[in-house]
């Protein structure tokens, strides 16, 4: 496993950033265009917030998101709306090319759409945590964590909700994934997974970089 562990969750968003800078970078220079992936959740909004001000060639990237709450794209629940509120907003991407999964639609056939719109191949994919052990909106127990093809519609019984996400198909075919783990409330979940247990979905993302801030990594006994 690949970890850095930041001071705060603020320092863990700058690490994100760099990723993303770097990243970013790279694929326009071989391929011409950066097609990357981003989470919901709280963590993403320090990154957001540190890459307004980063050397990034907007016209070239394309922003996709792992998953969706299952919610209109101004709500507040939408992870669509935090990262246009918090970034898209403030820099010069073509509206065109950033991807919302359209949380407003049956949620069958929003995953089914949202298919036809990812490109080849991603090249990075940003994930969160959940305290239960789930990333992008494959929840511990639901179906989506053995779905085939790129995106799926998952009901998540225990919050009662629809959500839109990712399958770890298409999470594991990025070039690189990087997951995002602030909070107290992460600890103990993250102790299990680096002991290697293999009972969260987070477990199946192959080779990720960790993003870890101390909060987070507090119970690790880390040799990576
Ligand atoms: O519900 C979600 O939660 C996870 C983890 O979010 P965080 O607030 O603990 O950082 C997030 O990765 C996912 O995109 C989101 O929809």
């Amino acid at each position: 496993m690949r970890t850095r562990v930041f001071t705060s969750p603020a320092d863990v968003g700058i690490g994100g950033a760099d990723v993303f800078e770097r990243a970013a970078s790279e694929a326009i220079g071989e391929r011409g265009a950066f097609h990357v992936a981003l989470s919901g959740g709280s963590t993403p909004k320090f990154m957001y917030e540190a890459l307004r001000a980063r050397q990034v060639d907007w016209e070239r990237v394309h922003v996709y998101f792992s998953d969706e709450r299952c919610v209109p794209p101004d709500s507040n629940d939408s992870n669509f709306k935090l990262a246009h509120d918090e970034l898209l907003e403030h820099v010069p991407i073509p509206d065109a090319q950033v991807h919302r999964m359209e949380g407003e639609r049956e949620p069958e056939e929003a995953a089914r759409r949202y298919e036809d719109v990812l490109p080849e191949r991603l090249d990075l994919v940003f994930l969160g945590m959940g305290d239960d052990g789930h990333t992008a909106s494959l929840f511990p127990g639901t179906t989506a964590l053995t779905a085939g093809g790129r995106t799926t519609a998952n009901f998540v019984g225990k919050l009662g909700v629809w959500r839109l996400t990712f399958t770890f198909g298409e999470i594991n075919s990025a070039r690189e994934k990087v997951l995002l783990v602030a909070g107290a409330s992460k600890a103990g979940v993250l102790r299990e997974v680096y002991e290697g247990k293999r009972i969260y979905p987070v477990e199946d993302v192959d080779a990720p970089l960790w993003l870890l801030d101390e909060a987070a990594s507090a119970s690790l006994n880390r040799t990576a």
